[in-house]
């Protein structure tokens, strides 16, 4: 923790905001100045602690651990949290606390693979041209440009029949979500548990992100103008079942670890 709000600069998250069209239309003068002002108050939150608002979540599933999910199996748990926040370390301790009882859904990504990273453990490492393919015959049940690279969840992945026994677990973003919520809307998924990873702060994640190391300085200022809009989703009463602020690592761990195996009753 403890980098200085003005590490980020403020101008740059909004001009950068500013060039992408505001829901996906034209961006006219109007609604590049509520962008500013949506922009603003943001940024005005910048070092407000991030408080998550835990009896706000309504259940997006049937509940309990059986049922509700793809081909019968249990309910998917999706991870969601901003670049950094920690969601492949409370992971990696859900993997050890129960060994085999979830199964990771490999992404596919057009991103480059980080040091340590093997193709088909962590991700599906993909060209751009691949993913355009799979795009094209309609195999993704989810997919988004994030930090300027494609990820995308293949159907089969989560409809496969090796979900049946062990959970299946997806890390996505929140346009995924999104994507994943409709889908159990539309009855597509008979039902997801949404679980959102938020850290204290933005000063804290900015300090994380950069002492992972992983990230040059245009990646991790892309990665944190993007947190903010994650954040403020994740904050939204009833986007998520359960939401834990990772900031002391032990008590986060517990706090993941419990509601999950309360949830599927591990
Ligand atoms: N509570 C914590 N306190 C301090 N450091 C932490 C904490 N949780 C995780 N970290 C560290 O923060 C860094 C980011 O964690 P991690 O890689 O798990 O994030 P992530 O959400 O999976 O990121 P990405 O989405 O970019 O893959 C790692 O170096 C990790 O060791």
């Amino acid at each position: 923790m403890g980098a200085s709000a003005s590490a980020i600069n403020k101008d740059e998250i909004i001009a950068r905001e500013l060039e992408k069209p505001a829901d996906g239309s034209d961006l006219t003068e109007e609604t590049a100045l509520d962008e500013v002002r949506r922009l603003r108050a943001l940024l005005a939150t910048y070092t407000t602690p991030i408080v998550p608002t835990p009896s706000s979540l309504a259940k997006t599933n049937g509940g309990g651990g059986g049922g509700g999910g793809t081909g019968g199996g249990p309910a998917p748990l999706v991870v969601c949290g901003p670049s950094g926040v920690g969601k492949g370390t409370l992971i990696k301790e859900l993997k050890a606390r129960w060994e085999g009882k979830f199964r990771f859904s490999v992404s596919y990504t057009t991103r480059e693979p980080r040091e340590g990273e093997e193709n088909g453990v962590h991700y599906n490492f993909v060209s751009e041209e691949e993913f355009d393919k799979m795009l094209a015959s309609d195999s993704f049940l989810e997919h988004a440009t994030v930090h300027g690279n494609k990820y995308g969840t293949s159907t089969d992945e989560v409809f496969s029949k090796k979900t049946n026994s062990a959970i299946l677990l997806l890390d996505i973003d929140v346009e995924g979500v999104k994507a994943i919520k409709a889908h159990v809307s539309s009855g597509k998924m008979s039902g997801a548990k949404f679980l959102f990873i938020s850290p204290l702060d933005l000063p804290s994640l900015e300090a994380r992100l950069r002492a992972r190391g992983t990230e040059d300085e245009d990646n991790v200022k892309r990665r944190l103008g993007n947190a903010a809009k994650e954040i403020e989703y994740g904050k939204v009463d009833g986007n998520f079942d359960k939401v834990v602020v990772n900031d002391d690592l032990g008590k986060a761990k517990d706090e993941f670890c419990g509601w999950i195996g309360g949830e599927y009753q591990l």
